[in-house]
């Protein structure tokens, strides 16, 4: 970035930040006094307070100390929000000044050297790549051109389950769904991926990603050169090699593909995945949701399969996928924001103010007449974000997750393993980089077509 302008953003920053800290005080409940916060200790600051499931902690001390609050990561002092409307003033009204990610250090070795769009500083080069995803990579033409092969991806998926189901079988449906996913996902993104079969290319990604440090994954360019690459993503990127992509002078190279590769495949692997988990196992445990969602399907598209031009009909699988991701959202605090803002998602889907006071039961009805959408847009319900860092995949990822949640409750009943009553199901969250459930869900299919 132009060193002027970054000076200018920097002072800017520090402006709202003070205007923001002058407004809750002005505003808020603690007039003026300093932004509120749990005390922190010497060198650890707050890490004490914060359990493995800090979103969790994090919601509790708000409720304590208010929906802005101060807190400190060791010597580093963060901004917690955890309300719709603070979450506005960070995610709007002072968007761009916030719009930046603080550096992480061990990030520079992973991307060799070109940074990809998720933890890259806000400015021309950030704008340029997000420009080109949005207008080349995510366009509404370019992701319902891949409809065909999610529908043969998935029709030997449902294939798959009624075998299981004829031959009485459990199956692990966290694993299967997320390999079903990881094959949607990387067709677009790599080509076909049955031709990297050989490679055993999820294993293999899995296994990098949490090698952080030496992924490289130049390491598989190679031999993607050696297939007749159809309209993917890499094969787009590939048209734009070493073309200039902004007016600094910045240029589509090898490592700014690879970069983006990895943004890719990282930001979309086990993120659709958990909501599903998720979606499914509250629909076990709710067999009235369970049954009404059946019967909407069934009453808009009989007996066939679900197509992926169906899903504008389907309200009320809206509904229950709305419900999931307020209380499961997959990165339940935004990815951190310049000057440490940290966004409680997680939080503010359990606020009582706005969603009355059963924050913690499953209850898609509470969507019905509220007219609240999940672009980022309403404050209330942000599981992808919001402003310039809003997911640019959530498109893709909101017709994936529907398609393959209204495939698996139209076609199968679920019924749990060893005679175990749905209310004896765990709901443990594990903290990574998403939010899965912490055991895998396993359930026996019963089809029911
Ligand atoms: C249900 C699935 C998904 C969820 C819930 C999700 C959620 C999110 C969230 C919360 C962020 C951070 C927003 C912020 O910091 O304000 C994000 C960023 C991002 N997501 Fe997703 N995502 C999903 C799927 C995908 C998919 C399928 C892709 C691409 C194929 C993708 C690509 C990205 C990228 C590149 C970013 C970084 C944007 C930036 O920093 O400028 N995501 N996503």
């Amino acid at each position: 970035m132009d060193p002027l302008a970054e000076n200018f953003l920097t002072i800017l920053a520090i402006f709202c930040s003070f205007y923001i800290l002058f407004y809750i005080s002005k505003h808020g409940k603690g007039k003026g006094k300093a932004l509120p916060g749990p005390q922190p200790l010497p060198i650890i600051g707050n890490l004490h307070m914060l359990s493995m499931l800090p979103h969790e902690s994090l919601y509790h001390l708000a409720k304590k100390h208010g929906a802005i609050m101060s807190i400190r990561l060791g010597s580093v002092p963060a901004v917690v929000v955890s309300s719709p409307e603070v979450a506005k003033i960070f995610l709007k009204t002072h968007d761009v000044v916030f719009a930046s990610r603080p550096k992480f250090q061990v990030l520079q070795s992973i991307y060799n050297g070109k940074m990809g769009i998720a933890f890259t500083e806000y400015g021309p080069y950030w704008r340029s790549l997000t420009k080109f995803c949005n207008q080349q990579l995510f366009t509404a033409s370019k992701i319902e051109s891949f409809a065909p092969s999610r529908k043969e991806v998935l029709t030997h998926f449902i294939e798959s389950l009624k075998e299981a189901a004829a031959a009485k079988e459990v199956v692990n449906i966290s694993k299967k769904v997320g390999n079903l996913n990881a094959k949607m996902i990387l067709n677009m993104i790599l080509g076909p991926v049955k031709k990297y079969e050989e490679f055993n290319l999820k294993e293999i990604i899995e296994e990098l990603l949490y090698m952080v440090g030496v992924f490289n994954l130049a390491d598989f360019v190679p031999f993607l050169g050696a297939f007749d690459l159809q309209d993917d993503f890499i094969s787009t990127m590939l048209t734009e090699l070493n073309k200039q992509i902004n007016p600094n002078g910045d240029i589509m190279d090898r490592n700014c593909i690879k970069a983006i590769t990895i943004d890719m495949i990282v930001a979309s692997l086990d993120t659709s995945t958990a909501p599903l988990e998720w979606a499914l196992l509250e629909l076990i445990k709710h067999p009235r949701v369970m049954l009404k969602l059946q019967k909407v399907l069934e009453r808009i598209i009989k007996k066939r399969m679900v197509e992926e031009n169906d899903l504008p009909k389907f309200e009320y699988l809206d509904m229950v996928l709305k419900e999931t991701l307020r209380l499961y959202p997959v990165t339940p605090m935004l990815l951190p924001r310049e000057s440490r803002i940290i966004v409680n998602v997680w939080a503010i889907g359990r606020d009582p103010n706005v969603w009355s006071n059963n924050v913690e039961e499953f209850f898609p009805e509470r969507f019905v007449n509220r007219n609240i959408e999940l672009h980022g847009h309403d404050f209330k319900l942000i599981p992808f974000g919001s402003g310039c860092r809003v997911c640019p995949g959530r498109k893709l990822a909101l017709i994936t997750v529907k398609l393959i949640l209204a495939q698996l409750v139209h076609c199968f009943d679920w019924e749990l393993p060893g005679g175990m009553s749905p209310n004896e199901l765990d709901m443990t969250e594990k903290f990574s980089s998403t939010l899965p459930r912490k055991n895998n869900l396993c359930a026996k299919p019963i089809y029911r077509m």
